[in-house]
């Protein structure tokens, strides 16, 4: 069935309805796919969110529609729709980024979420507006704790409430203004790796809000599971050692789901004579 294209509004509508269900109940989906509320990832991480969190092969997002919304076929369009559309967004940033560093082959980065095998994933996140003391920051609460997205690259939009941030090298924290119309780009750790730290995975967070809730939704760009990731060659000078040891998607991972969020996740696969990275978390 063809899909009608529809706005950012129109997905989030078709994705949870205007107000989402309070207390929906589980979507039975093989973890850690499908519905998800408080918990994140399995080391106790905890926020204040709802979430839905979908493979984007489309035999797994049909397949997952039946069991999250009322009109499956509507929900898998729509779906099916933004990723494309997240995709080419993040393909374009990727060749951009292989130009500006004079890689030659310009699909060296984009590849890996071009494949048809691709472990890339869709989240979507509701905070509910609140303010929980056990876990304030100082005015608002932990939405979603800080971290760097173990993938690729990280297509991330909102609607207009704020709750973003990120951190810089030093430890401060930077609210990033909502746009509902513009999609923000991280780099995540797989590119950090790709590129042998020419660029940093970003470390960020959510915070909710006291008045309004906010909704995001992400793309994360991920390698096929045996894609290999390692510095490219052409990154490597002769004298420059590769900062980590090759590693597959799917060792990265199984290595990054053993650890909580706020972990440098990469650092375990740092290059045993690696020169001194100076980190990215405070
Ligand atoms: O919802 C957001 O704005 C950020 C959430 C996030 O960082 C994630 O899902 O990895
Ligand atoms: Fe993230």
């Amino acid at each position: 069935m063809a899909c009608q294209s529809g706005s950012f509004r129109d997905w989030k509508r078709k994705a949870v309805g205007s107000s989402p269900d309070p207390s929906p109940r589980s979507c039975e989906l093989v973890p850690p796919l499908g519905y998800g509320s408080r918990n994140i990832g399995s080391h106790g991480d905890t926020g204040h969110l709802e979430y839905l969190l979908l493979h984007t092969n489309p035999l797994s997002i049909s397949q997952n529609s039946k069991t999250i919304s009322k009109d499956p076929t509507e929900f898998s369009c729509a779906v099916e729709e933004y990723i494309e559309a997240a995709r080419e967004v993040a393909c374009e940033v990727l060749e951009l980024v292989a130009e500006g560093l004079w890689i030659t082959d310009k699909l060296a980065l984009s590849r890996h979420i071009r494949d048809a095998q691709s472990d890339s994933v869709l989240r979507l996140n509701y905070y509910p507006a609140s303010s929980d003391p056990s876990m304030v920051v100082p005015n608002n609460s932990i939405g979603f704790g800080e971290h760097s997205d173990p993938q690729i690259l990280t297509v991330l939009r909102s609607n207009d409430v704020c709750g973003l941030e990120i951190s810089t090298h030093d430890g401060l924290w930077i609210p990033v203004p909502p746009d509902p119309d513009e999609f923000f780009v991280m780099v995540g750790d797989s590119l950090q790796a790709l590129t042998n730290g020419r660029l940093r995975s970003v470390r960020h967070r959510a915070v909710t809000n006291r008045s309004k809730s906010r909704m995001s939704v992400i793309y994360f760009g991920a390698p096929a599971p045996n894609s290999w990731i390692r510095p490219l060659p052409i990154l490597l000078p002769p004298h420059q050692q590769p900062l980590y040891k090759p590693f597959t998607w799917a060792q990265y991972k199984e290595a990054a789901n053993s650890l909580a969020l706020r972990h440098t996740r990469l650092d375990l696969f740092k290059a045993p004579d690696a020169p001194l990275l100076l980190s990215a978390s405070p």
